[in-house]
């Protein structure tokens, strides 16, 4: 089977990790397209480019800067990836969540995700933030699960429930502090669809997916967060609603990475705002 993804060989990549840095995190941050200053807020940070970790893939994307970040964040330790690995590019699936098995064997108990994607809700703004209550698998639909293959019941049963994928606590904590922060206006709650990407989605594709109950589509989250619930970490993702998906044909939009970057960088402070205050509200060691 795939190399580098292993029980063995994510214990090794977690116990190199756990031998040059003495932060224990508790709290698993990834960072999407273009929020990589979430991990600008980690004090004492250690940086370990993903280059230099044994079994670990590279970021090939720009805007994903291919780097893990330990230290810590509202007084909890964390460990941020700064820029993820998606399916198209060309990694096995295994390899795209291996980062979830070594933090869960790090002692992490809580993942946060955030990544950009396009709004296919018509009430959705550039820049609306949706805290996902639930995903849609496309690639699944056709096999594609990072579960496949043999199961290693060191990590996590054969057949994982998906039902309570996104932490119902952890969300209803997103919209107090969203209310404390008076962000209300733009956090939203949705639908997440994974396609497999590099190329967007078709005018025909976003009206079928929206037709299917997706208020937000894009190209991650969703495997790592199958690897992340198998291992029983609980999980909260954020998608940053970078562009607002073509849904009819007499439109001239076209989406493209530098608007999806260019909406990072305009909301990433509120971004950063919302994810530290409800890492710094977290309750520590909780298991659901
Ligand atoms: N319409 C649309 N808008 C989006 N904005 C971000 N993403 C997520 C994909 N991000 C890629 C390309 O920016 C980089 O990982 C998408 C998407 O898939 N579709």
């Amino acid at each position: 089977f795939i190399s580098g993804v292993s029980y063995d060989e994510c214990k090794t990549t977690a116990d190199w990790l756990l031998s040059n840095t003495q932060v224990r995190p508790i709290v698993g941050i990834v960072c999407g397209s273009g929020l990589g200053g979430l991990a600008e807020m980690i004090k004492d940070p250690q940086i370990f480019k993903y280059s230099d970790i044994p079994n670990f893939p590279r970021s090939t994307v720009h805007g994903h800067a291919g780097r893990l970040v330990f230290g810590t964040l509202k007084g909890k330790p964390c460990v941020c990836m700064q820029g993820r690995f998606h399916l198209y590019e060309g990694y096995p699936i295994q390899k795209i969540t291996l980062p979830m098995r070594v933090f869960k064997l790090m002692g992490v108990e809580t993942m946060i995700m955030t990544n950009a994607a396009g709004g296919l809700n018509q009430d959705y703004k550039v820049g609306d933030i949706m805290v996902i209550k639930d995903h849609i698998n496309m690639p699944g639909f056709a096999g594609v699960n990072p579960l496949s293959g043999p199961n290693d019941d060191r990590f996590g049963l054969r057949f994982p429930c998906m039902s309570d994928a996104y932490d119902r606590k952890l969300r209803q904590l997103a919209h107090d502090v969203a209310a404390e922060l008076s962000f209300s206006e733009f956090v939203r709650e949705g639908v997440y669809c994974v396609l497999g990407g590099p190329s967007f989605e078709t005018i025909a594709e976003c009206r079928m997916l929206h037709m299917l109950g997706a208020d937000a589509v894009g190209m991650s989250t969703v495997h790592e967060v199958i690897v992340a619930r198998h291992t029983g970490m609980r999980c909260f993702a954020l998608s940053l609603i970078s562009n607002r998906a073509v849904m009819d044909y007499d439109s001239h939009e076209k989406a493209n990475h530098e608007e999806v970057l260019e909406t990072g960088r305009l909301r990433a402070e509120q971004m950063e705002k919302l994810v530290s205050t409800i890492v710094a509200q977290l309750e520590h060691n909780i298991n659901n």
